[in-house]
């Protein structure tokens, strides 16, 4: 079932385009090997109806960074892909909107080795509600720890958020569906608690906020920093220090972060009940949504306005 809702223009390669000319060539070279970078970023429109960009500098600061792990020569700076960023949203007239930037390596050459092939760079957006279902952000989601691990800081480096990387959370994420959850976690190779198949994580336990620290081999998350800062608002206490499966059963609460699942409460694990969204999700949910409906002005620098 397309989840995709169409609408007017895509930015491709520096202009506007009709969604539907949004094309590739079947022999994109990122097609077949994966060799692709992108982000996932949100535009926000408040009850009074302000809209605003969540953070885009750093996602293109991060869309950088992996390009350049990935050797692509992103030929577009990072205030470029901010202004056409704008320009899409305003184009389209989307006032609360997902908004998907990917550079990948298209057509010219079909070995392993990418020298040669055109990049492409393309920002599409469209309306995407809750990620992980209607209720998702007020009830919670269960999940499963998977079987898949997640890929090995050496396989694939997971500052770069390539599309190649998916793969793994593809396996995972389906198996988690086949079993009756809404989302996968991944262990890393050692057995510690990594990550979602798209989002980064959270337990609290006495008050105390805990997530994986990178080094764990996750995503190094906007939303997940975000949520750092502003627990160190609301005084809560934070570490960055790795967690066990166990440490997730026995949490007094647990949350998943991400541009697409925002702040998901998560109710069991592995059918452990964790319960409903505790205090500390909750405060930190409401702090999250008023920084992002520019309610918290001491954040406005993490906002880009959209006409
Ligand atoms: C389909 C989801 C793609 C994308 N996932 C983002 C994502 C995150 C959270 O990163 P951030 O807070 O910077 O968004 C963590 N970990 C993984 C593997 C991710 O794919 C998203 O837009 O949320």
């Amino acid at each position: 079932m397309a989840d995709i809702i169409e609408v007017d223009y895509i930015w491709k390669n520096g202009e506007l385009v009709p969604w539907a000319d949004a094309t590739t060539h079947v022999l994109s070279h990122s097609l077949h090997y994966g060799s692709g970078v992108f982000e996932g970023i949100r535009c926000y429109k408040s009850p009074e109806g302000k809209s605003n960009v969540f953070r885009l500098r750093d996602h293109m600061e991060r869309l950088h960074r992996s390009a350049k792990i990935a050797c692509i020569d992103l030929p577009y700076t990072v205030d470029e892909l901010c202004d056409a960023t704008v320009e899409l949203i305003e184009a389209n007239n989307l006032p609360a909107c997902y908004i998907r930037p990917i550079v990948y390596r298209g057509y010219g050459v079909m070995g392993v080795d990418p020298t040669g092939a055109k990049v492409e760079v393309v920002i599409a957006a469209w309306p995407w509600d809750s990620y992980l279902g209607e209720d998702a952000l007020e009830n919670g989601v269960s999940v499963g720890v998977s079987s898949w691990r997640q890929r090995s800081i050496n396989a694939i480096p997971p500052a770069v958020k390539s599309t190649a990387s998916y793969m793994n959370s593809i396996l995972a994420k389906l198996e988690a569906k086949e079993h009756g959850y809404a989302e996968a976690i991944m262990l890393n190779e050692a057995g510690l608690v990594c990550e979602g198949t798209g989002e980064n994580l959270f337990v609290v336990r006495d008050g105390v906020l805990s997530t994986p620290p990178t080094s764990d081999g996750l995503l190094e998350g906007i939303t997940r920093d975000s949520v750092l800062c502003l627990a160190d608002d609301l005084e809560i206490p934070a570490l960055e220090e790795s967690l066990t499966r166990s440490d997730l059963y026995i949490a007094d609460e647990v949350f998943m972060t991400g541009s697409a699942a925002e702040l998901t409460p998560i109710g069991s694990v592995d059918g452990r009940a964790i319960g409903k969204p505790g205090p500390v999700t909750r405060a930190l949910q409401d702090r999250f949504f008023d920084v992002v409906y520019g309610k918290v002005e001491e954040y406005a620098e993490w906002l880009t306005p959209v006409t």
